[in-house]
């Protein structure tokens, strides 16, 4: 689309958009540093794009635990500059959170005005962020996502093509359970939501867009080996044998229905978009 600002140039999210919107402008830190939030509303007021995305945060989840203050400025007070810029130039605004915005209790998929309630300092502060873009009025999206990979920067599917190559056994939590989401999936979804508000100023919320089915993280390894012709033996453990400085939630599921009725955006096959970036991966 034309016009349109990407906050965030090295994200894996960031990064496939620049795939899908190749003529869009992308901000790194260098051009804007989310622990400067009012530079991230002054870039928004003098390029006045047509629309802006949110691509970036602070996404190391047991570093938030002893990094709060510059995670609260990346991933609520940075968001909710930009968010008072568009709506000052009443233009719409996309931005990313999270399925650690909620407590994970239940065994049930939840609708996006579920209870929310993060159990670690990264899901507090993307919903403060989420609260603070609300209170400026801007026509935002927040769309909430889970497990997010690609063939860039950090993440599980990474982490197992290369635990899987070193070692014949792998411990791998069972008893959290959610769905694992490629990048290039969110980059598409949210290009198509900023194109939609765009068109019609009345669509703007908080939806849930994240990969099915449902699975445990132990689960999501065991196809990512399947899918990748590695064979280590994996053993199911509960998460109190897999201790990490911030606690995540048990149940990550959620339901993805209103974002397919409003924008039309189906929920997609995570298992499909494997194979793509284990391709990207290997070649
Ligand atoms: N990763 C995941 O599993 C999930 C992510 N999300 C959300 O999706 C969105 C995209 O995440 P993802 O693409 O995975 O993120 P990544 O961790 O891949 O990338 C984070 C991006 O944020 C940028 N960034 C971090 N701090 C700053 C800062 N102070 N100033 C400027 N830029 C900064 C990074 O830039 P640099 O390279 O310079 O550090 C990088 O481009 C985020 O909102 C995240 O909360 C939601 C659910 C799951
Ligand atoms: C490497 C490894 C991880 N695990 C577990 C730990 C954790 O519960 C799970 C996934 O590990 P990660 O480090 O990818 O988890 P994490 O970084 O917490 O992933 C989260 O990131 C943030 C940004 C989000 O918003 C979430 O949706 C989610 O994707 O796998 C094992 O059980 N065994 C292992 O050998
Ligand atoms: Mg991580």
């Amino acid at each position: 689309m034309d016009g349109l600002l990407v906050f965030g140039k090295t994200g894996q999210v960031a990064q496939e958009l620049a795939r899908v919107a190749p003529d869009a402008n992308f901000a790194g830190r260098d051009q804007a540093d989310l622990t400067d939030p009012a530079a991230c509303a002054a870039l928004i007021r003098e390029r006045k794009p047509r629309a802006v995305i949110n691509a970036a945060a602070y996404t190391a989840v047991d570093k938030a635990e002893s990094d709060a203050d510059t995670a609260r400025l990346v991933n609520a007070d940075a968001p909710a500059a930009m968010a008072a810029a568009c709506a000052k130039l009443g233009i719409p605004f996309v931005h990313i959170s999270t399925d650690y915005v909620f407590d994970g209790s239940g065994d049930q998929p939840r609708a996006e005005d579920a209870a929310t309630g993060p159990i670690g300092v990264y899901g507090q502060t993307k919903l403060d962020g989420e609260t603070a873009i609300a209170a400026t009025g801007a026509q935002a999206a927040i769309m909430r996502t889970s497990w997010v990979f690609s063939a860039h920067g950090n993440n599980f599917v990474k982490t197992m093509r290369r635990l899987g190559a070193e070692r014949d056994r792998l411990t791998i939590v069972a008893d959290q359970i959610g769905g694992p989401t490629a990048a290039a999936d969110i980059a598409r979804a949210a290009l198509s939501m900023a194109e939609a508000m765009t068109a019609d100023p009345a669509k703007r919320g908080v939806y849930h867009f994240a990969g099915g089915p449902d699975v445990s993280w132990a689960d999501f390894a065991r196809e990512i080996f399947a899918q990748s012709g590695l064979s280590p033996e994996v053993a199911d453990i509960p998460s109190s044998d897999y201790p990490t400085p911030a606690k995540r939630p048990l149940n990550s599921r959620l339901d993805c229905t209103a974002i397919t009725k409003d924008f039309g955006i189906a929920r997609p096959d995570w298992r499909v978009s494997l194979q793509d970036v284990l391709k990207e991966l290997s070649a």
